[in-house]
C-alpha cells in the first residue's frame, strides 16, 4: 500500500465524509492535508490550511472536492503546484475527464471518483473512472476508495452521470423513501418519533438481507408479501402502471440530466 500524502482541496460536506470513512478504517491521520478557505480545524492530527501551499505538491494523492463551477477560478492558482508526478482526484459532479485534462495539463494520473455520504461509516459506494485505468497512481486510488465501501471501475465515461444520480445521489432518494415512510405510519395514528425509528430500521434491515442475499430484491419483496395477504395489496399500488418504477426512472434521468449541465458548465 503506498503512502502517499494526500491533499483534500476542499472539505465540505462530501470530502469531510470521506475522511471520517477512512479514518474509522484507521488510515493514518498525518497522510491528510486540508486546503479550506475556512480554516476550520477537521479533528486531532489532522492538518488544515486555509491557502494551497507555496511548493509543489510532488508525488502525492490531490482531490479536488470543491463545487464544479469553482473549477475555473481555482484550478489556474494550483496548476503550478501540480506535476508529472501528481495523481489529480476529482469528486466533482458531472466535470469530465477531458476538462479536468485541460485544468490540470500537466497531471499524472486523473480520476473521477463520485462517492456517497455513507462513506463515513465505510458503507458507501465510489464510482471510479480513470483516463489510464491500469496507469501509475490507479491502483493506488482504487484501493483507497475501497476503504470506504464498495469501489467500482465504470467502463464508459458517459455513464458516470448515471452512476453519480444513482449512487451519488442515491441516499438521498432513500432518505426521503425513509422519510415517507415514517409519515405514512403517522398518519395512520403511530407515535412520529416510534414511526421514523421503526422507519430507519426497517430500511436497515432490509437493505442488509439483500445486500446478504443471492435472490433480487423482486423476490425478497414476493416473500414478505403472503398469497391473499395485506403486502400485495400495499405493491399493488407501488406496481400500478409501474407508478414507482416510473417514478425512480424520472427522479434519476432528473438528476442525471443536471449532472450533465453542470459537465457543460464546467466545459465554458
Ligand atoms: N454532497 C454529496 O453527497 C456529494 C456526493 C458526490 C460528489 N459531491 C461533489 O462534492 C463536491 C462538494 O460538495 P459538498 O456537498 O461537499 O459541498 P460543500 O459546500 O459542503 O463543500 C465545498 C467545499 O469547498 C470548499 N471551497 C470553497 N472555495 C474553495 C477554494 N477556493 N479552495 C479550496 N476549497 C474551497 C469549501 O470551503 C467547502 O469545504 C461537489 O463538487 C459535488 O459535486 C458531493
Ligand atoms: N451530490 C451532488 C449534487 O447534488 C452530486 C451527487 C450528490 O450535485
Amino acid at each position: 500500500m503506498s503512502e502517499l500524502p494526500i491533499w483534500l482541496i476542499g472539505c465540505g460536506n462530501m470530502a469531510g465524509a470521506m475522511l471520517a470513512g477512512w479514518l474509522v478504517a484507521d488510515e493514518p491521520t498525518d497522510r491528510f492535508r486540508i486546503v479550506r478557505p475556512s480554516g476550520v480545524p477537521f479533528g486531532s492530527g489532522i492538518s488544515v490550511q486555509s491557502h494551497l501551499p507555496q511548493s509543489g505538491f510532488g508525488e502525492a494523492i490531490v482531490q479536488i472536492g470543491f463545487k464544479p463551477h469553482m473549477l475555473a477560478d481555482i484550478a489556474p492558482d494550483m496548476r503550478s503546484l501540480v506535476g508529472p508526478e501528481t495523481c489529480i482526484v476529482s469528486i466533482l459532479a458531472g466535470v469530465e475527464l477531458a476538462t479536468l485534462r485541460e485544468a490540470f495539463p500537466d497531471a499524472g494520473q486523473i480520476v473521477r471518483a463520485m462517492p456517497n455520504t455513507p462513506v463515513a461509516l465505510g458503507k458507501g459506494v465510489v464510482g471510479l473512472i480513470a483516463e489510464d485505468e491500469q496507469g501509475e497512481h490507479a491502483a493506488d486510488v482504487a484501493t483507497l476508495m475501497a476503504k470506504l465501501g464498495l469501489a467500482e471501475w465504470i467502463a464508459d465515461e458517459r455513464l458516470f452521470d448515471v452512476v453519480t444520480a444513482l449512487s451519488g445521489s442515491g441516499p438521498a432518494f432513500v432518505f426521503r423513501f425513509m422519510d415517507a415512510l415514517a409519515r405514512g405510519g403517522e398518519a395512520l395514528g403511530l407515535d412520529p418519533a416510534q414511526a421514523l425509528r421503526m422507519a430507519v430500521e426497517t430500511v436497515r434491515g432490509a437493505a442488509e438481507l439483500a445486500g446478504q442475499s443471492d435472490e433480487r430484491p423482486a423476490t425478497l419483496a414476493d416473500r414478505v408479501a403472503s398469497p391473499g395477504g395485506s403486502t400485495r395489496k400495499g405493491l399493488d399500488i407501488l406496481d400500478d402502471d409501474e407508478a414507482l418504477a416510473k417514478l425512480v426512472h424520472a427522479t434519476l434521468e432528473a438528476a442525471t440530466s443536471r449532472n450533465r449541465e453542470m459537465a457543460e458548465e464546467a466545459r465554458r
